[in-house]
């Protein structure tokens, strides 16, 4: 069973509580029966989409939990049914540029926290993962995904009109292989669960991911001790980290730049307008 932080008298757990208070869109708590196992949960109804509050409160979550040294492993879990997370909000991307630049900022630091984490880390996906969704998917360590058929995962982005940035399509690159990226990412392939097994872009399906990612955590991975996990990362991962830092102003502007062109505004709110249509349908 799991409880929340709340029940912890530690200063640690004053930490955790505080900040469970502080935000509405994503909590964390630890487990009792688990200890070093933190659960990250994300509830920003109706589909977790990335807001700049909700980038900023997920990113503050990760931190405080960088910051515990009794912490070993992440799951990062949704409790929206059906929902991972449907990625960037994409009403963000109609707002003001100074607005766009904060907001573009805090995906980025989403990505350094959760891509750099030392910690080990477990997407448990109950549903569905497009774009920046499977994102945080891809910066996990470990992806188990439901086995239900109506959820799909992928970057779908080239769908929206625009693409995914250099260091989302080398995430993909590095899970998939660049072929199958390549084509994954012109095409806006969303996969199915069985496919996205056979792609290699999800390690498992499971009918109750969080129960699996649970078993995993305590079962297996922290059976390998701590260090070696974090050291393993580090060598994989800070190449990669240490190239997203030197670009990471380029990227700002050329989001800037290219999400605020007319033709791509047109675009989305298009798209958005499917959105709504696909869901009067319902
Ligand atoms: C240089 C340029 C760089 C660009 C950056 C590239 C990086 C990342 C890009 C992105 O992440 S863009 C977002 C892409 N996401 C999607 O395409 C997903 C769209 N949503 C869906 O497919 C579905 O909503 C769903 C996630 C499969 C869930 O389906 P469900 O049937 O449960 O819910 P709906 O009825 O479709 O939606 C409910 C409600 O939510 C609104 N909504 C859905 N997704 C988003 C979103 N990403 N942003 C904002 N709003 C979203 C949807 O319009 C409905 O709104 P209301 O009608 O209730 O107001």
């Amino acid at each position: 069973m799991i409880r929340s932080a709340l029940s912890y008298p530690s200063k640690k757990n004053l930490v955790l509580q505080c900040l469970r208070r502080m935000s509405s869109l994503v909590s964390t708590s630890v487990s009792e029966v688990h200890p070093g196992v933190a659960h990250v949960t994300m509830h920003s109804p109706p589909v977790n989409s990335l807001s700049l509050s909700f980038c900023q409160e997920l990113s503050q979550n990760l931190q405080v939990i960088h910051k515990d040294k009794s912490i070993d492993i992440i799951l990062l879990q949704s409790d929206i049914p059906g929902i991972f997370s449907a990625g960037l909000d994409i009403k963000e991307f109609t707002q003001p540029k100074e607005r766009l630049m904060e907001f573009w900022t805090a995906f980025q630091q989403l990505y350094i926290d959760l891509y750099g984490a030392s910690q080990t880390t477990i997407a448990c996906m109950e549903g569905s993962a497009p774009a920046a969704g499977c994102m945080l998917a891809l910066s996990c360590d470990y992806r188990v995904m439901t086995s239900n058929t109506k959820a799909k995962i992928g970057l779908n982005e080239s769908l929206l009109g625009i693409a995914a940035p250099p260091w989302l399509a080398q995430q993909m690159m590095d899970t998939v292989g660049s072929r199958v990226a390549e084509l994954s990412l012109w095409r806006g392939t969303l996969y199915a669960p069985e496919q996205a097994l056979a792609i290699g872009l999800v390690d498992e399906l499971h009918e109750n991911p969080r129960e699996r990612a649970l078993e995993l955590a305590v079962a297996e991975f922290q059976k390998i001790p701590r260090q070696a996990r974090a050291a393993s990362k580090t060598l994989t991962r800070q190449k990669r980290l240490k190239h997203f830092h030197q670009e990471r102003q380029a990227d700002l502007e050329h989001f800037v730049n290219f999400i605020t062109q007319d033709a791509v505004q047109t675009q989305l709110r298009g798209y958005l307008q499917q959105l709504a249509a696909k869901k009067n349908k319902k």
